[in-house]
């Protein structure tokens, strides 16, 4: 099997290392940190970011980025979005042959509203890559490292390439689906962060069940508005990197965007919420992209909205709850036949 490179190795680039060495492959798993490298290659543990895992020997962690893409066929970048360009102007200085990229962050940039994979293709220089593929889907890596049953979907532009990413990992564990809309797979991993905050808030506030079927409800209908105008298929929201991924992180308590939303609820301030998680919270970030470019192609968020307002200009979460109760009334049929392109 090949040698594959895995870029992060936070929880998530970790365990996706460890599906890609229970394959067989030689997984090389970069950190920017020296202490993490030995930790994990002295006792096979990266207890901060997966509590309680022994993972496989096939992982070799690397300090020096140079070494740790010599002779792969393929990168896995899993650093945080914001980490993404700089890592990736690292990168360019050290890849020395065409390689597939894959990444499996979630977010979009406040300012630019690049996705991902644009923001990998605007730093490297397209002969060092064969294709740029995405990996998304409801999957947190406290279960994708204890081998449960696990569903993702890749995307590509290059189909070809998607699939061959969908073989590294794919096994009994950990389904992978294949789909041709890149914009929509890593639109739908990006923006239901956003929800995920909403829906932690809310728990935090102490509102019930109901009060989350309706934010994951309205909160697709939303991602489904900006996703199509930022160029999506609508049916890709109602798969596994959409409407999948939406339920797991509004319900899971494994997902850190609920944990920082549900310290917010509770009455904590954002800077303190951050420090208290101590591991990425990619939502905050999309939430000020989404915002920003729902603004200015005027298309109507008002959850994203809300978030906005309650991480951003101090809005208390309750008032922000009554604010959406009492909006105008919608024909909810008249939007769902809209959100498809079609007229009720
Ligand atoms: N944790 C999960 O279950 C899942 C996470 N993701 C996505 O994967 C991405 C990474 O998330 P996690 O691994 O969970 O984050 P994490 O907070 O567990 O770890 C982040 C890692 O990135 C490293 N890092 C931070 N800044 C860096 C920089 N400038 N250069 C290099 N490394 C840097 C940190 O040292 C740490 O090892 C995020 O976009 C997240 O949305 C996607 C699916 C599941
Ligand atoms: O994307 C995830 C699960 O699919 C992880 O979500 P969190 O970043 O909120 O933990």
């Amino acid at each position: 099997m090949g040698k594959i490179a895995v870029i992060g190795a936070g929880s998530w680039g970790s365990a996706l290392a460890l599906v890609l060495a229970d394959n067989n492959h030689d997984v090389r798993l970069w950190t920017h940190r020296q202490e993490q490298a030995e930790e994990i290659n002295n006792a096979h543990t990266n207890e901060k970011y997966l509590k309680g895992i022994t993972l496989p020997k096939a992982i070799t962690a690397f300090h020096d980025l140079k070494e740790a893409v010599q002779d792969v066929s393929h990168i896995i970048l899993v650093v945080p979005t914001k980490a993404m360009r700089e890592v990736c102007q690292e990168l360019k200085q050290v890849i020395d042959h065409p390689v597939t990229i894959t990444h499996a962050s979630k977010g979009i940039e406040p300012s630019t509203y690049k996705r991902v994979s644009e923001v990998i293709a605007e730093e490297l220089p397209e002969e060092l890559y064969s294709a740029i593929v995405v990996l998304s889907g409801p999957s947190h890596a406290e279960e994708v490292s204890l081998r449960q049953p696990t569903t993702v979907t890749v995307s590509s532009g290059n189909l070809e390439q998607a699939e061959l990413v969908q073989d590294l990992f794919i096994n009994e564990k950990f389904r992978v689906y294949t789909s041709p809309d890149l914009v929509g797979v890593e639109l739908g991993g990006a923006l239901k962060n956003i929800i995920a905050l909403g829906a932690g808030i809310s728990d935090g506030l102490g509102y019930g069940d109901n009060a989350k079927a309706a934010l994951i409800t309205r909160g697709l209908a939303e991602i489904t508005r900006l996703g199509t105008s930022m160029g999506a298929n609508p049916l890709t929201f109602a798969g596994l990197s959409g409407v999948g991924d939406l339920i797991v992180t509004c319900t899971s308590h494994h997902s850190r965007n609920w944990r920082a939303g549900n310290l917010l609820g509770k009455g904590n301030d954002l800077d303190e919420v951050l420090d208290k998680m101590g591991m990425v919270v990619e939502g905050v970030r999309t939430t000020k992209a989404a915002y920003q470019f729902s603004k200015e192609q005027s298309v109507e968020m008002p959850i994203t909205n809300g978030l906005y307002r309650i991480l951003f200009e101090g809005a208390k979460p309750k008032d922000v709850v009554d604010q959406l109760m009492t909006r105008g009334r919608r024909h909810e049929m008249e939007e769902l036949s809209n959100l498809l392109g079609e007229r009720s």
